[in-house]
């Protein structure tokens, strides 16, 4: 059946450029959308892509411009094009696209180089069974360009996005089944990505984080009562490890109406900030439907107003040092509050459409899953709860709670005012905290936000953890004192600025690299383009470790735990803690990384050898 007013005619073969790219291959015409203006196409290797008229030549005049073109073309490379594909080992399109784009660190090579290198392209870019039938015209775009860029790769993946992007509806048809129709959008290949981290319909969970399933039981029991040992331990006049076990107390001195009534009403008046229509909308990345969720971020905002709050209740005459006395019931109360959070989010996720859900969190073992977490942003209408959680009551918390502890201080060893290593931890951790909500729209592109499911493993950990532990140096210092020497403070003073200027600025360095690849600022870094569209840093921060982040945020706990001195070994917890989390955090990331960007990701790791310490880890 002819297509009325259609260029190409289903069942048609003709080119198809690539996406991303400037190679075209011979395709198949498959059928013409009026509505779209879009063709579907098949190439060799079965993908189905949708492409615009303008990406498609048709491949008798497309072959005539060629052979003109390759009898010009030097007999090196005339067997480069000739090369068999068995010389290639067959993979899924786009893992070649990978390899192509990990062949291709985008940096000032010189021309003949570079033309040695887009040669070497040439003979595995995707898709691979089409090999036969390369028509690329890179050479010729290289020369158009006349030198004006030696980032050829980034040139067609990145530093066009929207025209790329724009132009191609990279939806493969042949794999999505029942999802649902997405329309080529200009985050298209960030929403590409989006999906594969997203597990497709009915798919159980089968890579088990934090020991599978009997690790979720494990890890169910242990946090709250290490929560619970440590807030007693650390209280004992002698927290040394020789007392343990502390001494329970009874069971009723767990539970308190008052500090229930506190926790709901201290997460109420955040919420109520949070939802003010005060602040920035800031776009999330792109998910796997293509939309961008818009995130209130008004951190900062909620942080001074609840400052001046507290400020206002003080005068008023409000005891703060309540939180110091009533520190175990207080936790045991946002402890009841985070599980049945937790079960909330446990039963929607099961009702949740499957766009929405995260990649873990689907094992069908109901504790691991509760435990895990499984749709990514749960939201009652634009209340997003995870935002919410990560950035606000637990985090805000944890300096109101440093407050009060600096006043307990005061309170129980008779001081006018706070020692320096209080003042120490107080300043550092509110600098990392409102350091924290100031950049707020930068943990739109953390793990926990783009890729982890919500569960009890991230509502314990923001709204428990996070405030009842993070604290314990100050909670330490109220019963111990250590005192500190001029040379000291001013080395882990000069410690913290160190770890602090790492920490924001390869933060900062990612973050405005996601969300603009091409942002003038950042030309002069180094990138390795990857099959998914988006490209891996591979110098300044990014280029000397692959988390620098992660040692800055490292040696900034360093500077936390030192003001404690080393009598004893609790208020160094969080050093510990943090070590332990953040070198399994990176072997996650690790995996991830491996899984959506191939052989891009195994290049760059071999050209930034080193995880977290350069030269050691
Ligand atoms: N205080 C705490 O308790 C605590 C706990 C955990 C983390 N943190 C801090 O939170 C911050 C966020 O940590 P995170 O664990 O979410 O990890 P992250 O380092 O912010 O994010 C990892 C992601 O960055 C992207 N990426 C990795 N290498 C890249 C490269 N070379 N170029 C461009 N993008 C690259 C990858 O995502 P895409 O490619 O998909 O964009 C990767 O999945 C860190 O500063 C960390 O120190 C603090
Ligand atoms: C053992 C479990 C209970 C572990 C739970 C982990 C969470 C407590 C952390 C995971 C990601 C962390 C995180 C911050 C706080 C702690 C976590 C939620 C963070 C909000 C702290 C302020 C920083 O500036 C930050 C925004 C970069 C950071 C983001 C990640």
């Amino acid at each position: 059946m002819k297509m009325p007013a259609v260029k190409y005619q289903k069942g048609e073969k003709v080119m198809g450029r690539w996406p991303g790219s400037n190679l075209y291959y011979e395709v198949k015409v498959l059928s013409f959308d009026s509505m779209s203006q879009l063709y579907t196409v098949i190439y060799k290797d079965g993908t189905e892509l949708e492409l615009k008229e303008q990406d498609i030549k048709s491949a008798a005049g497309f072959q005539a411009r060629s052979r003109s073109r390759s009898r010009s073309r030097s007999p090196g490379r005339r067997r480069s094009r000739s090369r068999s594909p068995a010389r290639t080992t067959r993979r899924s399109s786009s893992r070649t696209a990978a390899a192509v784009a990990a062949a291709a660190i985008t940096d000032s090579v010189p021309s003949s180089r570079r033309e040695t290198r887009l040669k070497d392209t040439l003979e595995t870019t995707a898709p691979e069974n089409n090999s036969n039938n390369k028509h690329e015209t890179l050479e010729e775009k290289q020369k158009e360009e006349n030198n004006t860029t030696t980032k050829v790769y980034e040139t067609y993946l990145e530093a066009e996005p929207e025209k790329n992007q724009a132009r191609y509806n990279l939806r493969r048809r042949k794999d999505d089944g029942a999802a649902k129709e997405v329309t080529a959008k200009p985050e298209q290949l960030e929403v590409e990505e989006a999906k594969k981290a997203v597990a497709p319909i009915a798919t159980l969970t089968t890579q088990l984080d934090f020991g599978g399933k009997l690790g979720a039981y494990f890890w169910l029991l242990f946090l709250p009562a290490w929560v619970l040992f440590l807030i007693i331990q650390v209280n004992l006049e002698d927290p040394s490890l020789a007392n343990f076990p502390p001494p329970l107390p009874p069971l009723e001195a767990f539970l308190d109406a008052q500090a229930l009534a506190f926790v709901i009403l201290w997460i109420a008046f955040q919420a109520m900030l949070y939802i003010l229509p005060v602040g920035k909308l800031s776009e999330g990345m792109p998910l796997m439907s293509g939309e961008r969720l818009k995130y209130r971020t008004n951190g900062f905002f909620a942080i001074v107003v609840s400052a001046v709050v507290v400020a206002v209740a003080l005068h008023q005459g409000l005891d703060l040092t309540y939180i110091h006395s009533h520190f175990l019931q207080l936790a045991v109360a946002t402890f009841l509050i985070a599980t049945l959070l937790s079960v909330y989010l446990y039963v929607r996720s099961r009702y949740a459409p499957q766009e929405q859900l995260a990649l873990g969190g689907n094992s069908g073992n109901v504790v691991y899953d509760f435990f895990k977490g499984h749709e990514l942003n749960p939201r009652i209408k634009d209340f997003d709860l995870k935002f919410f959680c990560e950035m606000r009551p637990g985090l805000i918390g944890w300096c109101l709670i440093n407050f009060a502890m600096a006043l307990a201080e005061m309170k129980q060893q008779n001081l006018e005012a706070p020692s320096n290593s209080m003042i120490l931890v107080n300043l550092f951790q509110l600098l990392y905290v409102v350091d924290g909500l100031w950049n707020e729209e930068a943990i739109l592109t953390t793990m926990d936000l783009m890729h982890d499911g919500f569960g009890f493993m991230l509502a314990f950990g923001d709204l428990v953890w996070v405030p009842f532990t993070y604290t314990m140096q100050a909670y330490y210092l109220v019963r111990h004192p250590n005192p500190l020497s001029f040379p000291a403070l001013t080395a882990i003073v000069i410690l913290k600025l160190v770890g602090f200027y790492i920490f924001r600025k390869s933060n900062s360095e990612k973050n405005a690299f996601r969300r603009n690849p091409s942002d003038p600022k950042l030309s002069y870094l180094k990138t390795i383009p990857t099959a998914t569209g988006k490209s891996l840093l591979v110098s300044g921060w990014w280029g000397v470790i692959r988390h620098p982040n992660y040692l800055g945020d490292l040696l900034m706990a360093l500077a936390w735990s030192l003001p404690c001195g080393f009598s004893h070994l609790l208020p160094w917890y969080y050093m510990i803690y943090f070590i332990i989390l953040l070198v399994h955090r990176d072997s996650r990331d690790m995996s991830e990384c491996r899984r959506k960007y191939g052989s891009a990701w195994d290049e760059y790791c071999r050209t930034v050898r080193y995880r977290i310490i350069p030269c050691v880890y």
